[in-house]
């Protein structure tokens, strides 16, 4: 049985990854004895060998925390000349380390499977506020985003009510409209635009014309990765992220003159950006995490290497690394085709 892990969070940060690190070193030391390091920024830390010790001490009254006590970063593991997998099987050597748990999106966990393919004792943890991971029918830090932008709509309607303006509030959200979508729907958005639906800035104006008409001020919630149909990329102009992605956000920022030009009412964009990532886990995302975290403590001490923890239904189940992988899941466009007959 595999008694000494590590444990790294890579990507995005994502409020309940230090729920799931309590979750893992409580259920690992009280149930199986297991001890636990934590490494450092992500798959940086195990390339360089920078670990702490990760003890029921160190663990204590993190559920609430937000962003994650050991770091992320977007460095990989095949990072030379320290990274791949010869060298981190011989550093995990070195530290008497048996398997590692990676906590992360889609990108750490393909890092973890070609790990894995290569020899190295790994296991996933799923996690994005983005829910974008088809292994799992949520990730822990979803919900939490879900409030904070429906926080966001809610204050931004009382100021639009007032003022009688168009406003746009821009979330999260690269390849899927989950963010969107749901705090669109909760908040009562007249538009929803998401990444897998382009739309024309002629249909949007007519949706916003059409609440005007009504005597209300339109609401529109877009994300991140929404693109206008002659757009062959999402909105880009802040450079490239740690793996050569560009960095998103700002489409809100073209939205909004262009409804404006459109239909004559003013608009204003607020561009939510970081604050839906930071700061406590809601309730719900407290408890996903946690559960995973112990879910994750099982599987190790099953030596199930080559799997991640994921929620399907009600249960918390184990999928290999290459199924987890296979689709993104995106908003199914019939979903979607369903709202949009509420917009406008
Ligand atoms: N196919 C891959 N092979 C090896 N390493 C990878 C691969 N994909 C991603 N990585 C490495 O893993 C890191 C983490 O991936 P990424 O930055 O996409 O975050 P993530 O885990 O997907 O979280 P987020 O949801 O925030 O994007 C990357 O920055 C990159 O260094
Ligand atoms: O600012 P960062 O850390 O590069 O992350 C931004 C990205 O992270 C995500 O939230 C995914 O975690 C995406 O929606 C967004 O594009
Ligand atoms: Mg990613």
């Amino acid at each position: 049985m595999a008694k000494r892990l590590g444990i790294l969070t890579s990507g995005g940060d994502c409020p309940g990854l230090n729920a799931v690190i309590r979750g893992a070193v409580l259920k690992g030391d009280s149930v199986y004895g297991q001890e636990f390091v934590g490494f450092i920024d992500g798959w940086k830390g195990l390339v360089e060998g920078n670990a702490i010790p990760l003890d029921r001490r160190s663990v204590r009254g993190l559920s609430s925390q937000g962003g994650t006590i050991i770091g992320t970063s977007r460095v990989g593991p095949y990072r030379e000349p320290d990274g791949g997998a010869d060298n981190i099987r011989q550093r995990m050597k070195r530290l008497g380390i048996d398997g590692i748990i990676a906590i992360g999106g889609e990108g750490t966990a393909n890092a973890a499977k070609r790990l894995f393919e290569d020899g190295v004792n790994i296991v996933g943890v799923p996690k994005t506020i983005d829910n974008d991971l088809a292994a799992t029918d949520y990730t822990f830090g979803f919900s939490t985003a879900v409030e904070i932008a429906t926080e966001a709509i809610d204050r931004l309607r009382t100021t639009g009510n007032s003022h009688k303006r168009c406003m746009v509030l821009e979330v999260m959200g690269r390849h899927a409209g989950w963010i969107a979508l749901f705090s669109g729907i909760a908040g009562g958005a007249h538009a929803i635009l998401i990444p897998e639906q382009p739309e024309t800035i002629e249909q949007i104006s007519e949706w916003v014309r059409s609440v005007v008409h009504r005597g209300r001020a339109p609401m529109v919630v877009v994300a991140e990765g929404f693109t206008f149909p002659d757009m062959d990329q999402a909105h880009s102009t802040k450079g490239l992220d740690g793996f050569n992605r560009p960095r998103l956000g700002g489409i809100g920022e073209v939205l909004a003159p262009l409804i404006e030009e459109h239909t004559g009412i003013e608009t204003r964009a607020t561009v939510l950006g970081h604050i839906q990532r930071g700061g406590a886990p809601s309730a719900f995302d407290r408890v996903l995490a946690t559960r995973m975290g112990m879910a994750v403590s099982d599987l190790v001490a099953d030596e199930g290497w080559g799997k991640m923890v994921a929620l399907h239904g009600t249960d918390i189940v184990r999928v290999d690394f290459a199924d987890a992988l296979a689709n993104l899941k995106t908003v199914p466009p019939q979903s979607y085709a369903d709202y949009r007959q509420l917009f406008g």
